[in-house]
């Protein structure tokens, strides 16, 4: 049986970013843009009024103090029409173009609007260049806004906009089809019946993926049954991960990984020293220029979780463009003393133990079928195999919820 760095490193092998495909801008939040994306604008495009107040020549207050003649009213979205000359002004809006001549703006509270139709402004200390924003100050046309690589989110989509982009190239959200296996399945609007469950994996399964970044494909429940599987497997195989859920470890119906065979998917693992989630399966289809990567998780919810967390989020990440690892690892501290008993490196369920998330309390649960105990679960408390008793304050690896 591998151990969990070494599945770790096959799926770093097999799981190649995806490739780049133009989008729509408000659709890419969360992906990895793809090109340079460079201004078609200066921006602002032109000289430009930080104040409502007058656009002036700055040596005119010199001494602090001018009454200047009014010339015109410039307002944001039309352009100036008259160059501002010594002892003239023009009254001006924030956001508007400043007219030729004028080297800085004063704002209106420090002006008075004469009857004559000048203005009398007491404003010492105006410089050339006060409250005026140049010309391509933010931005110079043709300057690289955003590097490829650079993740999509509101602030870049208004960047974007700025820029005269609504479309634009990206590593696209990977296509994640979830198939949940077995008899005793009942969808969660049923109550179940005898021998029945309800289907919580699939549900958890789809808003894992959609939180890791992957555009998740519900394709229900499959029977134990060849037919059934078979077909529910060969649409699955159209994303680019297929993620089943059951039917893996050892029972007589655990048909999947036979399945999965018989249509050209190639075991890459099957069992990982870990507990819970030990049975899962790992494989991956090389077709027609495409691949599909397919994990089988156990059916155990708890397991389920785990693994999609360890491995199936890393993958989606991989596929999406990243190159580091994607999971929200911490090292946190023990709040109490707990005693780990196991024959496998364990990720065990606990709640943050402090209001500073610097210290984790181990939570009382019941194993890989105990999905409820786990809703208390901020983190997964990483424990290496063996007995082991640790005190309060012991350091340990964790992976955060
Ligand atoms: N002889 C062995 N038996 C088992 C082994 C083993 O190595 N040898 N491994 C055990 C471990 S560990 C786990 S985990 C489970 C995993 O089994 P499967 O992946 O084959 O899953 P199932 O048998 O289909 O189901 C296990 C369990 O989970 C429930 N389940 C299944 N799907 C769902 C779902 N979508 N929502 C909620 N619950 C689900 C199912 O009813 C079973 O109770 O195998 C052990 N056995
Ligand atoms: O690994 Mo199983 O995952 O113990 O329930």
């Amino acid at each position: 049986m591998i151990s969990i760095s070494e599945a770790l490193g096959l799926i770093d092998q097999h799981a190649a970013r995806l490739p780049a495909a133009p989008m729509a801008a408000l659709d890419a939040i969360g992906c990895l843009l793809a090109e340079d994306v460079a201004s078609d604008i200066d921006s602002p495009p032109y000289d430009k009024a930080m104040m409502d107040g007058y656009a002036v020549i700055a040596a005119d207050l010199a001494s602090g103090v001018a009454e200047l003649e009014v010339i015109e009213e410039i307002t944001a979205g039309n352009v100036p029409t008259k160059t501002v000359a010594p002892s003239q002004a023009a009254r001006i809006m924030t956001g508007a173009p400043i007219p030729e001549g004028a080297d800085a703006v004063v704002m209106i509270e420090l002006t008075q609007k004469l009857d004559d139709g000048r203005v009398r402004i007491e404003a010492p200390g105006i410089s050339v260049g006060k409250n005026i924003m140049p010309r391509a100050s933010s931005l110079a046309c043709g300057v690289t806004v955003l590097p490829s690589g650079k993740r999509l989110r509101a602030l870049e989509v208004g960047i974007l906009a700025e820029v005269g982009r609504d479309q634009v190239t990206v590593i696209p959200r990977p296509r994640v089809t979830v198939l949940s296996t077995g008899d005793e399945l009942v969808d969660v609007t049923e109550m179940p019946g005898p021998g029945r469950i309800r289907n919580s994996n699939g549900p958890m399964l789809m808003a894992q993926i959609a939180a890791a970044g992957g555009s998740a494909e519900d394709l229900g429940i499959a029977r134990d049954v060849r037919a059934d599987l078979s077909a529910k497997i060969a649409r699955g195989l159209e994303a680019d991960i297929l993620v089943l859920s059951g039917g893996v470890s050892a029972g007589v119906l655990d048909l999947v990984p036979s399945i999965l065979a018989e249509q050209q998917v190639t075991q890459i693992f099957h069992k990982v020293n870990l507990k819970p989630g030990k049975p899962i399966w790992f494989g991956k289809r090389d077709s027609g220029g495409k691949s599909t990567l397919v994990f089988g998780l156990p059916g155990n919810p708890v397991s389920s979780l785990v693994c999609f967390e360890l491995f199936v989020r890393r993958a989606i990440g991989l596929l999406a463009g990243l190159t580091a690892n994607d999971l929200r690892s911490a090292e946190v501290e023990l709040a109490e003393p707990f005693v780990h008993r196991g024959d496998r490196p364990t990720l065990f369920p606990a709640r943050w133990g402090d209001a500073t998330q610097r210290t984790a309390t181990p939570l009382a649960w019941k194993g890989s079928a105990d999905l409820a105990a786990m809703g208390a679960a901020d983190l997964l408390l990483q424990f290496p195999a063996g007995d082991a008793e640790y005190r309060a304050g012991d350091r340990v690896s964790a992976i955060v919820l």
